[in-house]
């Protein structure tokens, strides 16, 4: 059996100052960090410098979103390359804020997916069912809906590189979190359909972290879970609780 390295990834969002995130990096540089789990911190483009200039250097940093195209008339936007310049080595991409507060599509999300990997940069791939869609018991179709515009756009090599994020949008920032039962159910899934849709290798290799609502104290049980890979954090990512987490598996 291939081990995955566990993945821990922070989601700053749009939180953070400049003075904040000094004092956070300097609670993380103290902090123990194993040398068997990747860390990574997702900063507001704004600090996406700032934050790869102060934070220890074995944990990376990820831009939140980015553009499809590398540079041109697109005011506002912000391209791979120049996420990869300011010290990015990764972005979160796909996350339920941005396909529905943002209005962001599964073929858009996928776009971003392909340019960003032929940047260079590695992927944190967002994928997650709504309340309404568990109850109605489509939460397999809903991701694989997501999944599927992506494999459609990416290369099998190309998933080496992505990290796919579960987040139920109902466990969100809601305190609701997924039981670690409910994350497995729905990981083991994923990993299946990556099997079928991709491949064996694929299903095998690739991580898939959880999301919503994880804290320093429920993530130690979902963190034995077998295809429970790691985490994508929001809130407790900007308190010192987020080592805890970093530590799960410990
Ligand atoms: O959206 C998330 C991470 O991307 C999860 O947020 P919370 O951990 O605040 O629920």
């Amino acid at each position: 059996m291939v081990s995955r390295t566990f993945w821990v990834g922070g989601n700053w969002k749009m939180n953070g100052s400049v003075a904040a995130i000094k004092d956070l990096a300097t609670t993380f540089n103290a902090g123990s960090s194993p040398s068997d789990v990747e860390v990574v911190i997702g900063a507001p483009f704004v600090y996406v410098h700032l934050l790869s200039e102060s934070l220890r250097k074995d944990w990376a940093v990820a831009g939140e979103n980015c553009y499809v195209e590398s540079s041109g008339a697109y005011t506002g936007e912000i391209s791979p390359e120049m996420l990869k310049d300011v010290g990015a080595q990764w972005v979160i991409l796909g996350h339920s804020e941005r396909r529905s507060i943002l209005g962001e599509s599964d073929d858009f999300t996928a776009q971003k997916c392909v340019k960003a990997l032929a940047a260079g940069l590695k992927v944190a791939l967002c994928v997650g069912e709504l309340l309404e869609e568990r109850e109605a018991g489509i939460t397999q179709q809903v991701v694989e809906r997501q999944l599927d515009a992506v494999i459609k756009v990416l290369k099998e090599e190309d998933w080496a590189n992505v990290v796919i994020a579960y987040e139920p949008v109902w466990a969100i920032g809601t305190g609701k979190v997924a039981t670690p039962d409910q994350a497995q159910e729905t990981h083991a899934a994923i990993r299946e359909y990556l099997k079928k849709a991709i491949s064996p290798k694929v299903a095998e290799e690739t991580r898939i972290a959880y999301g919503g609502s994880v804290n320093g104290k429920n993530c130690k049980d979902a963190a034995q879970k077998p295809d429970v890979d790691g985490f994508l954090v929001g809130g407790a990512s900007l308190k010192p609780e987020f080592l805890d987490i970093v530590n799960a598996t410990q």
